[in-house]
C-alpha cells in the first residue's frame, strides 16, 4: 500500500449466499487453491489471501462461508457475521465488502444482499455466474442493478476468469466512506425484502427466453422417490467396483516397480543396518502403502465428479428421508459423504448444520464412514483372502466385498445415530432445506488439479507420518537383535509390546502381528498395512520370504475368519489421532472425543469378535 493513499484499504471480504462462487472468485483473484464444489456449505472458515490491485496496491482478500442471513444460527455463518461486523477476534473490520451474487439465481440472492447493503459500507457487487444465466436464456442489465442497489456491479464468470480485472478495479475504487442513507433505505422486514428482491431482479432482467432448464428434466429422474435412490445406490456400487477393476493394472505396475527397486537395493547393498532399513522399513513398509495410489485417485475421481456436477446436494435430498428416520437430516449427509475422503474435513463440514445436537451427532458418527485411509487396509486384506472371481457380468467379488464394507460403515453410522438421538443427544430433529445447485459439467482442469492435490496429500502422508511411524516400528522390531535360532520378532521390543497386547485381542481371532499393527495405525490408518509389511519383512527367515509382498504373506498366514475379523475391526476402528484432535476442537472439550473413542473401541471389538466367531462356526 502506498503511504500517500488517503483511502485505507487493508481488507476486502467476499460475502454472499452459499454456492455463489465466492471461493472460485477468491482463487481466481489471489491464486489460492481453496476448495470449491457445487453445493452450499463448502467453505466453513475464514481464509485470507493477497489481491493485487490495478493501481499497484494490494489488499488482503478474505473468503468467507456462505450465508443466508446475519441472524443465521450455524457456526459457519456465525464466522461470516463476526468478520463482517468486525467482531472476529484479532481482525479489523473489512474496509470493502465484495458481495457475490449468482446471476442465474438473482432473486434469491438479492434477499441477503439487502441485509449486507444495510450495513452502509463500501460495497462492490460481483454479478457472478453470468454464463449460467445466459445458459438459461437470461439477459441481465448490470447498470440497472447497480442503480437499484446503489453500488457498482461487475459481471463476472469466476471459473473462466471473466470480469476479474474490472472487479479488482472496482474494489480499488470503492470509497472508504459509509453510505449514511443506507439504513433508512434498506431497513425492512423479511417479506418486504423478498418483495423488493423480486422487483429488483425483474428490473435487472432485460430479456428472458422460455428455455427449459436442464435441471428440471434431470431432476425429475434423479430426485424421483423410487428411481433416485436406485441410481444413487448403483453409482456407489460402480465406484467400488471401479476402485478395484480400474486400479488393478496400475497397482500391479507400482507393486512390480517397488519389488524391482527392492531387488536392486538388496543385490547392491551388503547386508546390514542400511540394507535392512531400506528393504524392510522403507520399501516393504512405506512401499506397501504407496502402491494404493491408483485406488485413492479413482475414489477421489468419483467424489470430485459428484461434488462438481451438483449431484451431491441431490444425494443429500434423497437421503433426507432415511436420515430423518435416524433423527438426523439431509444436512448431515454432505459432511458424512465428505468423510469418505477423510473424517477431518467431514467433521469440519458439520459447521454448516445449525442445530447443535444434529451437529454433535454427525460429528460422533463421522468416523464410521470409511475414510480413504482405510482403503489400503481393506484392499490389502481383500486382495489376500478374497478370490478374484466375478459373480456376474462386470461384478467382481472383491469389489463387492469392498462395497459391503462401506455399507457396513454407513449402516453402523445410522444405527449409532439412532441410538445417540434417543439417549445422549436426544432432542427434536430439525427440518431440512437445501437449495439445489445448478448442474454443471465438471471442468477437466479442475478435475485434474483436484486429483493432483489428493494424490499429493496421499504421497506426502506416505513420506511423512507413515514413513516416520513405520521406521520407528521397524527400529522397535529390529532391536535387540535375536540370538541365532530365535525369531527376530520374539527378541525385539515390538515383540514384547505385541505379547502384551495379544492376550486381549486373541479372543477375537487376532494374531500377534495384527495386534501390534493396531498401535501405530492410530497415527494414520494406512500404517496398519505398512506395519504388517515391515513386521513380516523383518521376521522373514530367508531372502525369498522377505521378497514376498505383504499380500502374499497374509494369504499364507491368516485364516479367513481372522482376516474378516480384521476387516470388521477397521469398519469401526477408533479413528486416527488427528480425528480425535479435530473432534476436540469442534466440540470444545475432551468429553465428546473421549466418548467417541470409547464407543468405537467397544463396537470394533464386539464386531470383530462376532465376525470371527461366526466365520469360524461356519467353517470358513
Ligand atoms: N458456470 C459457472 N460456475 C461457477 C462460477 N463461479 C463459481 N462456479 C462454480 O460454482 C460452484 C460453487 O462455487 P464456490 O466458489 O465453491 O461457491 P462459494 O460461494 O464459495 O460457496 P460456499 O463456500 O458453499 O459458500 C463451483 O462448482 C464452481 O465451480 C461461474 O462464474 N460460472
Ligand atoms: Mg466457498
Amino acid at each position: 500500500m502506498s503511504r500517500e493513499d488517503p483511502v485505507k484499504r487493508h481488507t476486502a471480504a467476499l460475502v454472499g449466499n452459499p454456492n455463489a462462487g465466492k471461493s472460485a472468485l477468491f482463487n481466481a483473484l489471489t491464486g489460492a487453491r481453496q476448495k470449491i464444489a457445487n453445493y452450499p456449505g463448502v467453505t466453513v472458515e475464514r481464509k485470507a489471501g493477497r489481491l493485487a490491485l490495478p493501481d499497484g496496491d494490494s489488499v488482503e482478500l478474505i473468503d468467507l462461508p456462505g450465508s443466508y442471513s446475519f441472524d443465521a444460527a450455524s457456526p459457519d455463518e456465525d464466522v461470516t457475521r463476526k468478520v463482517v461486523h468486525g467482531e472476529f477476534e484479532g481482525e479489523a473490520i473489512p474496509e470493502v465488502i465484495v458481495l457475490v451474487l449468482d446471476a442465474s439465481n438473482l432473486e434469491q440472492h438479492l434477499v441477503f444482499a439487502q441485509e449486507v447493503l444495510e450495513l452502509g459500507r463500501p460495497t462492490v457487487v460481483a454479478l457472478n455466474m453470468i454464463d449460467l444465466a445466459e445458459r438459461d436464456g437470461l439477459t441481465l442489465d448490470p447498470d440497472a442493478l447497480s442503480e437499484a442497489l446503489g453500488v457498482p456491479v461487475v459481471p463476472t464468470v469466476a471459473v473462466r476468469r471473466r470480469g476479474l480485472e474490472e472487479l479488482a478495479a472496482a474494489i480499488a475504487e470503492a470509497e472508504a466512506h459509509a453510505d449514511e442513507d443506507a439504513h433508512k433505505r434498506w431497513h425492512i422486514t423479511l417479506p418486504e425484502r423478498r418483495l423488493a428482491a423480486k422487483h429488483m431482479a425483474r428490473a435487472a432482467t432485460l430479456s428472458k427466453s422460455t428455455r427449459h432448464t436442464v435441471e428440471n428434466g434431470i431432476d425429475r429422474v434423479l430426485l424421483n422417490p423410487w428411481i433416485g435412490p436406485v441410481i444413487l445406490f448403483g453409482l456407489l456400487f460402480v465406484i467400488f467396483q471401479a476402485v478395484f477393476a480400474w486400479a488393478t493394472p496400475f497397482a500391479d505396475a507400482l507393486e512390480g516397480g517397488v519389488g524391482a527397486i527392492s531387488g536392486v537395493v538388496s543385490a547392491s547393498l551388503p547386508s546390514g543396518f542400511v540394507h535392512d532399513f531400506l528393504v524392510e522399513g522403507v520399501l516393504a513398509g512405506v512401499g506397501s502403502v504407496v502402491v494404493f495410489l491408483p485406488q485413492i485417485v479413482i475414489l477421489f475421481f468419483f467424489i470430485l465428479l459428484m461434488e462438481a456436477s451438483g449431484y451431491m446436494a441431490r444425494a443429500a435430498f434423497l437421503m433426507d428421508r432415511l436420515m430423518a428416520g435416524v433423527g438426523l437430516s439431509g444436512k448431515s449427509f454432505i459432511p458424512l459423504l465428505s468423510s469418505f475422503a477423510c473424517a477431518i474435513p467431514g467433521i469440519m463440514a458439520t459447521r454448516s448444520i445449525p442445530d447443535p445436537k444434529d451437529r454433535l451427532t454427525t460429528i460422533l458418527v463421522a468416523p464410521l464412514m470409511t475414510c480413504s485411509a482405510r482403503l489400503p487396509v481393506y484392499a490389502v486384506i481383500i486382495a489376500a483372502v478374497i478370490p478374484q472371481t466375478t459373480i456376474g457380468p462386470g461384478v467382481g467379488l472383491q469389489g463387492l466385498v469392498l462395497f459391503a464394507l462401506y455399507i457396513a460403515g454407513i449402516l453402523g453410522a445410522m444405527v449409532v445415530a439412532l441410538v445417540l438421538r434417543h439417549t445422549v443427544t436426544s432432542g427434536a430433529a430439525s427440518g431440512f432445506i437445501m437449495e439445489m445447485p445448478r448442474y454443471q459439467l465438471p471442468r477437466l482442469k479442475d478435475l485434474v488439479i483436484g486429483l493432483w492435490q489428493r494424490a499429493w496429500v496421499f504421497l506426502r502422508r506416505a513420506g511423512t507420518i507413515i514413513f516416520t511411524v513405520t521406521i520407528v516400528l521397524w527400529l522397535m522390531l529390529s532391536f535387540p537383535k535375536a540370538e541365532p535360532g530365535e525369531s527376530q520378532m520374539d527378541a525385539s521390543v515390538a515383540g514384547m509390546i505385541a505379547d502384551g497386547l495379544h492376550p486381549v485381542l486373541k479372543p477375537i481371532g487376532f494374531n500377534r502381528e495384527m495386534s501390534l499393527a493396531l498401535v501405530p495405525a492410530m497415527a494414520a490408518r494406512e500404517v496398519a498395512v505398512s506395519a504388517l509389511a515391515t513386521t513380516y519383512a523383518v521376521d522373514a527367515e530367508d531372502e525369498d520370504l522377505a521378497a514376498e509382498g505383504v499380500t502374499d504373506r497374509i494369504a499364507e498366514l491368516w485364516s479367513l475368519p481372522t482376516a474378516l475379523a480384521f476387516l470388521a475391526w477397521f469398519v469401526f476402528a477408533p479413528q486416527c489421532i488427528s480425528t480425535i484432535a479435530v473432534a476436540r476442537r469442534e466440540t470444545n472439550g475432551w468429553k465428546w472425543p473421549a466418548f467417541m473413542v470409547g464407543y468405537l473401541f467397544v463396537l470394533a471389538y464386539v464386531f470383530a469378535g462376532l465376525t470371527f466367531w461366526i466365520a469360524t462356526a461356519l467353517g470358513l
